[in-house]
């Protein structure tokens, strides 16, 4: 076999470490997509883009002139309707991007203490209206603004506690319908009526409540904590995701991965194991 052809592949070891280097890079950023976009609306968007792409491939390949004509004008339909329809999901990836948050997860050090505190509030509160299936959504904002989807709400800027939660949510009082909204470990809002998502993908079962728990998580890197009136089961979306029948352990262990940093957390764990997972974080205000 005539193998010469790689002689000038490598011909200079700095080529081979620059095209490793390349398809590193690449192989990176495709997986990092991929997982970003899984279980979203994107995903079917990708399987749909693929299909196009052999069709394209196959008619070009034979040849089949009226197939490719429809081609061209497709990937010109799809070009234009792309970034309209999928308009949330493209704002969220730039908004990352500015951010450096498509690579890394980390939270700043403020954030980490205030949120310490609000964990157990959240999953104290979390636990009790699921045990009276009582139905609450929570919003904690993280760094996208999305102030213009609250307007609806009403002004609260209180301290987050498990028990003003509670009785937010308490049935026929006048805060209980809609997103309650966590901001700088305060109650900014409750009564605040989000974007619904239009995920296909989403159980049928699920109503109104989790498909705004999705909204605001496709439009931002918001974390929604939901708990199910009619079977109180405990869901947690992220990034236009859903995590459900969460206990109110595992809840609190989500949220510490994704709201504290990783050294931090760390410390949570182990407090945990020596059997005081009760986290004592700064209380300047009383909470009950
Ligand atoms: N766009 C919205 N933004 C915020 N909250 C909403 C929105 N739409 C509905 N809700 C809340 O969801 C409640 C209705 O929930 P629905 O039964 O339709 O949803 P669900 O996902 O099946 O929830 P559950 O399992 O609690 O019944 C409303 O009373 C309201 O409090």
């Amino acid at each position: 076999m005539d193998l010469s052809f790689l002689s000038g592949v490598f011909a200079n070891p700095w080529d081979i470490i620059r095209s490793l280097v390349d398809i590193i890079i690449v192989a990176y950023v495709v997986y990092r997509i991929l997982r970003w976009i899984s279980g979203t609306r994107a995903e079917q968007l990708l399987k749909g883009l693929v299909l196009l792409l052999v069709f394209s491939v196959l008619a070009s390949a034979l040849e089949l002139d009226m197939v490719n004509w429809l081609m061209e004008k497709l990937w010109i339909v799809f070009a234009i309707t792309l970034p309209i329809v999928f308009q949330p999901e493209l704002r969220r990836l730039l908004e990352q991007l500015g951010r450096g948050k498509f690579f890394s997860l980390s939270t700043s050090q403020v954030e980490m203490e205030e949120y310490e505190a609000i964990i157990n509030e959240i999953g104290e509160a979390a636990d009790i209206l699921s045990r009276n299936r009582v139905g609450a959504l929570l919003v904690l904002i993280r760094e996208t603004g999305i102030a213009e989807y609250l307007e609806s709400g009403v002004d609260l800027d209180a301290l987050v506690s498990a028990g003003l939660l509670i009785n937010i949510f308490v049935p026929n009082t006048p805060l209980h319908d809609g997103a309650c909204i966590i901001s700088n470990s305060r109650i900014k809002k409750a009564a605040c009526f989000l974007p619904l998502s239009d995920n296909p993908n989403l159980d049928k079962e699920l109503g109104t409540r989790h498909r705004a728990a999705l909204g605001i998580t496709e439009l931002s890197d918001a974390i929604a904590v939901i708990v199910s009136e009619e079977t109180g089961i405990i869901s947690l979306a992220q990034e236009g995701k859903i995590q459900r029948h969460l206990d109110p352990l595992s809840l609190r262990e989500i949220l510490g991965r994704e709201l504290l940093a990783r050294e931090k957390w760390s410390d949570v764990v182990k407090r945990r194991w020596a059997g005081e997972f009760r986290i004592k974080g700064p209380k300047k205000e009383n909470r009950t």
